[in-house]
């Protein structure tokens, strides 16, 4: 018989699903693992406004096909005008989770983001007493700062400051790529969590940069080298609460990836809970895959585990060259590659 390993579903707490005609096959991709996820607010233009995201939210919850269950959590995009009032207001809602803070220019539609995080103090101390999560895509953006040092400067520059000065704020740092991010988190109090992607922990950059450029490995925060790679898989492996699944699917279509100047962002939803358990598999750890995907992200954000539960089967797959969503091409993340477990 096919050895097979049943657990908790899990949930997704950082994703990107588009918008209008993409939702019809990025919704179905994810919910036929998860059971939530972290709907990430760059959209064009972004979610500032809990009408915004409660508009999302309904655009979202028609395209879940029938039978599945799939609960779609709201971030909302900060920006240097947000308010004291806006916090209140999200505060409110259980449909939104938090607020998402990109520094202006960092990545994919993060043109609105926060140019002077200092100049926010009122409104990160609303979201620390309000019990607000704060999501943070943690790297500078300064021209003269190298690319793969940008989260290392941001820890040091910003985040510290404010973990310090707001010490009860719920902090999550999304899609943590370096040594210094696990560092930071597993020595900071229990307010201050992490997530990771398949993709920072299967590869490092020689995978993206050695015998050819391959685009589609290519997301922000870039990939940063095997130590670093090696420092995210121990955390993953850990079993420490405070590292969590967080996909960061974020597709572009294939003539943007293949470009000139190609998009950022891995499409990791078509295999996502595959392609973490081929690290645990690897690692002879699929003992602790339950925690990192199922458990310790709910826990975090104070919300039931799930009681439902997913099947893998020991049955080796690849992965498809090519995915259409609206009659467009799109290339998953490990696109031809083989994986050991497939969802049943
Ligand atoms: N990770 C990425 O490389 N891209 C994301 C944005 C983000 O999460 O930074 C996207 O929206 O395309
Ligand atoms: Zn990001
Ligand atoms: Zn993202």
């Amino acid at each position: 018989m096919t050895e097979r390993i049943t657990f908790t579903r899990p949930d997704d707490w950082h994703l990107h699903l588009r918008d209008d005609a993409l939702l019809s096959g990025t919704v179905p991709a994810s919910a036929r693992q998860f059971s939530r996820a972290i709907i990430m607010p760059n959209l064009v233009p972004p979610v500032t406004t809990v009408e915004q995201a409660m508009a999302y939210h309904q655009r979202i919850l028609a395209q879940v096909p029938e039978g599945l269950d799939f609960t779609p959590l709201m971030a909302l995009y900060l920006t240097q005008q947000t308010s004291v009032e806006d916090i209140a207001k999200a505060a409110a809602n259980p449909a939104i989770i938090g607020f998402k803070l990109y520094p202006a220019g960092a990545t994919t539609n993060s043109a609105s983001g926060v140019t002077d995080i200092n100049a926010l103090a009122d409104v990160f101390a609303a979201m620390e007493r309000l019990e607000v999560p704060l999501l943070v895509h943690g790297e500078v953006t300064d021209a003269d700062i190298d690319i793969f040092d940008r989260e290392e400067v941001f820890i040091e520059r910003y985040l510290k400051p404010l973990h310090q000065r707001h010490p009860q704020l719920r902090l999550v740092l999304e899609h943590i790529t370096t040594r210094q991010a696990v560092d930071f988190v597993a020595s900071a109090n229990s307010k201050v969590a992490a997530t990771i992607t398949p993709q920072h922990l299967l590869m490092n950059r020689n995978d993206m940069l050695v015998g050819g450029i391959r685009p589609h490995h290519y997301c922000l925060p870039i990939l940063k080298r095997k130590s670093h790679q090696q420092a995210l898989q121990q955390a993953a492996l850990s079993g420490n609460p405070k590292f969590f699944l967080g996909t960061d699917s974020a597709p572009h279509t294939q003539d943007k990836k293949e470009a000139a100047c190609g998009c950022a962002g891995c499409f990791s939803a078509p295999a996502a809970i595959e392609l973490y358990a081929e690290l645990f598999f690897q690692h002879d750890a699929m003992d602790k895959l339950e925690g990192f995907a199922s458990h310790f992200g709910a826990d975090f954000y104070g919300l039931p585990r799930n009681t439902d539960q997913i099947t893998l089967e020991a049955n080796s797959w690849t992965v498809p060259a090519s995915v259409d969503i609206a009659g467009s091409p799109f290339v998953p993340y490990w696109a031809n590659e083989p994986l050991h477990w497939r969802l049943i």
